[in-house]
């Protein structure tokens, strides 16, 4: 699989993936790469079915986007890095590390759900709704869950959802619906820190909270008057501790 990757930093850095959100692409971490780049090689990249990656029929499965992203380590020539994920890029990380241990350092994973499988349906709905329709019929919901109403700078972020392929977006919720991630966080041994927002009505903090007690040693942080897409609205707060967990 070929995934669109861009990349910042110096060449010889330890590397750090950023995974974006469900409809996002890696347009989504520009508040991001100035202040990681300066530490680290930053390859921040779209999932299968998004941005400029391949988007073949689906479903998939987040067997499939994991191991996409192994592959992509393997075109970088990468050993090892760590790995920064929010919303359908956390989920993608909890299973990175619960089933590529030996590939990665670290883990920040942000609004991660966790266990979408519990309720299926909503995104069985989903998909089949933006296969008629395209993403433009689900975009005013989605941007309502990922920011909250101050928050008025996202004219980018719709524009990456609508550009998202319809196919493509589609897939990753039927990945969503098949994933339980929850079984095995208790064998994951790198260090996670865990990010949720109090305002996320997309990944809501209890669904979050409970799982800095499953996984060994995560460290919780709870990020106040913010909602999903807590990178891209809070970078002041995010960014630093990204940095303090990875250096
Ligand atoms: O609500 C959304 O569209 C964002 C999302 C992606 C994965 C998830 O659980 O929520």
């Amino acid at each position: 699989m070929r995934l669109n990757y861009v990349q910042t930093g110096p060449a010889e850095a330890p590397v750090v993936l950023l995974g974006s959100s469900l409809g996002a692409d890696h347009r989504m971490w520009a508040p991001q790469l100035d202040v990681l780049s300066k530490r680290f090689r930053v390859v921040a990249f779209d999932h299968r079915g998004h941005g400029e990656s391949e988007a073949p029929d689906g479903p998939y499965t987040i067997e499939d986007l994991g191991g996409d992203v192994l592959e992509l380590l393997d075109t970088l020539g990468a050993e090892q890095a760590s790995y920064v994920g929010i919303s359908l890029g956390g989920a993608v990380g909890l299973w990175l590390a619960e089933n590529a241990p030996e590939r990665f350092h670290r883990f920040a994973l942000i609004c991660p759900p966790s266990n979408p499988a519990e309720t299926p349906q909503p995104w069985i709905d989903r998909a089949a709704q933006v296969r008629a329709e395209g993403t433009k019929a689900i975009a005013d919901a989605t941007l309502g869950r990922w920011f909250r109403p101050e928050f008025t700078e996202t004219a980018p972020v719709r524009e990456m959802l609508l550009a998202c392929p319809t196919e493509g977006y589609a897939a990753c919720c039927e990945a969503l619906s098949t994933t339980n991630l929850v079984p095995a966080l208790g064998a994951i041994t790198a260090p996670v820190l865990l990010i949720t927002a109090d305002s996320d009505t997309s990944v809501p903090p209890e669904t979050v909270v409970p799982l800095a007690a499953q996984i060994p040693g995560a460290h919780l942080e709870i990020i106040e008057n913010a909602a999903h897409l807590v990178t891209y609205s809070h970078p002041d707060v995010i960014n630093p501790l990204l940095l303090a967990h990875l250096a």
